[in-house]
């Protein structure tokens, strides 16, 4: 399998080179360049797997000559193996209609740890055949830092320096970054939002004077791997509910566009999608996207969703490249107005593309305790603001067929957000005991200012060269 940059002018790459590249040196980001389709009797053979093992069968197309399919099944299995739950994603029943995936039985108790328990064992892999060593610089709101440090710490030949922005992720997020102390792992805090601490990385992707020096790779969704490991979870909720002889819709708690795109791209692999519901908060610009085709960032404004406080969806440029017939000019045009005017609006094809799997939502921060109200009420789960926000989504929905069932992605575990579930439903949710104890162990993190000079100075004098 090659891959492909949505701009166009970056050299194709296999599954290995991808991973370890992260962005594309043009600037855009990497897709398969055609998508893997399974028929319909290949998707029925997959009911009833492990979850492993269907890890393996889904993701080997994507991975081709990287991996054997043997070496493969070892990292699903090992990657899974650390989930606290033997169905590692299981699904729970709302109601007649609604249903829950749980994704946060990883070790860092949120969807990350999905694809990035899987992503640091491939790090190990590659780097294992290469004198070559990693700087991984990632920038999180929150939960993509926690499971990237938890997924690499203490691992030989790579660094990890993780952005997040300064007060505005939960304590407990917090300190599942801050209290890793392994030699590898840097903590920055910044002052700024998810938002600038993202622009950063992406520009220290395209700084030659950082690239040349240093081989720099990505954790965030803008690495493939991560949403092709995303891409598993989708066709196990979907055979529990009867595909692929029946449809089944998703609502997606959405930020970057990552774990929402991991749908998409299950829809393209012949999974019998009804819809793909993208559920944001005021921070909306998705929505916005989706429903009027205007693709403009606005302030982010801090909510009791912290993880999904995003304006720019990284993810959302693989999408207008598919939407656009895979006009890779237009995106790179598309996207230099973009970073240029924080303005792009969608041409009527892009929007005809995408409204023909996607709807969208906005919850407000009430709307938001009302699902999770709800949730408690009516069935006793007790759910984090990010899963609330997907089921508000979900259970809006207008004008879906009777018989399809609506699942909800639970993103986090509710202790994550401890604080704000609490307010809504007047119940403190407790740590799981994988956690430990959080709340007693020492934290080490720098305090940086949002400049990108500052961060590049604090990041070369501590990383380890390539080749090193
Ligand atoms: C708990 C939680 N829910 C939802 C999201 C949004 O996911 P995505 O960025 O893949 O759209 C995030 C952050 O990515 C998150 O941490
Ligand atoms: N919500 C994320 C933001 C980063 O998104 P990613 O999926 O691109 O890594 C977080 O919690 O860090």
């Amino acid at each position: 399998m090659k891959y492909v940059s949505t701009r166009g002018t970056a050299p194709a790459l296999d599954f290995e080179g991808v991973t370890l590249a992260g962005l594309a040196s043009d600037g855009g980001l990497y897709v398969p360049e055609a998508w893997p389709r399974f028929s319909t009797e290949e998707i029925a053979a997959l009911a009833g797997l492990p979850y492993a093992q269907l890890a393996q069968k889904i993701m080997q197309p994507f991975v081709g000559d990287s991996l054997t399919p043997e070496r493969l099944l070892e990292l699903t299995t090992k990657a899974y193996g650390r989930f606290a739950h033997a169905a590692v994603t299981p699904l729970k029943q709302f109601d007649e209609r609604q249903w829950l995936l749980e994704l946060f039985h990883g070790p860092t108790l949120a969807f990350k740890d999905v694809a990035l328990q899987l992503l640091g064992l491939l790090f190990e892999e590659f780097l294992s055949r290469r004198d070559d060593h990693l700087t991984i610089v990632g920038a999180t709101s929150g939960d993509t830092g926690s499971a990237a440090i938890d997924a690499v710490a203490g691992r030989a030949k790579v660094d990890i320096f993780m952005l997040h922005p300064d007060g505005r992720v939960s304590d407990v997020q917090r300190r599942q970054m801050t209290t890793v102390l392994s030699d590898n792992v840097y903590n920055i805090a910044i002052d700024g939002s998810f938002d600038d601490a993202q622009a950063m990385v992406k520009r220290m992707f395209n700084d030659a004077s950082v690239t040349g020096q240093f081989g720099i790779a990505a954790v965030n969704s803008i690495n493939w791997a991560r949403l092709m490991a995303q891409v598993v979870y989708y066709f196990a909720a979907a055979l529990q509910l009867g595909a692929p002889h029946r449809k089944v819709a998703f609502s997606v708690p959405t930020g970057n566009f990552g774990d929402v795109f991991a749908g998409y791209v299950a829809a393209q692999m012949g999974l019998p999608i009804e819809r793909l519901i993208v559920a944001t908060n005021i921070n909306d610009i998705l929505h916005r996207a989706l429903s009027t085709g205007d693709y403009s960032a606005g302030t982010v404004t801090p909510t009791a969703a912290p993880s999904m406080d995003i304006q720019v969806s990284s993810n959302f440029e693989r999408l207008l490249f598919d939407a656009a017939g895979r006009d890779a000019a237009l995106i790179a045009q598309q996207m230099k107005t973009f970073d240029a005017t924080k303005v792009l609006q969608l041409t009527n094809a892009q929007r005809e593309a995408a409204a023909g799997l996607f709807t969208s939502a906005r919850a407000d921060a009430d709307q938001m305790v009302a699902a999770q109200r709800w949730a408690f009420e009516a069935t006793g789960e007790v759910i984090d603001p990010h899963t609330a926000i997907a089921l508000h989504a979900a259970r809006a929905a207008q004008g879906l067929p009777a018989d399809v069932p609506v699942v909800t992605l639970a993103t986090a575990h509710p202790a994550k957000f401890g604080d704000a579930v609490e307010s809504a439903i007047g119940l403190r949710p407790e740590l799981p005991a994988r956690v430990g104890d959080l709340f007693e162990r020492e934290e080490r993190f720098e305090r940086l200012p949002g400049e990108y000079d500052a961060v590049k100075a604090y990041v070369t004098a501590r990383a380890t060269p390539r080749h090193g």
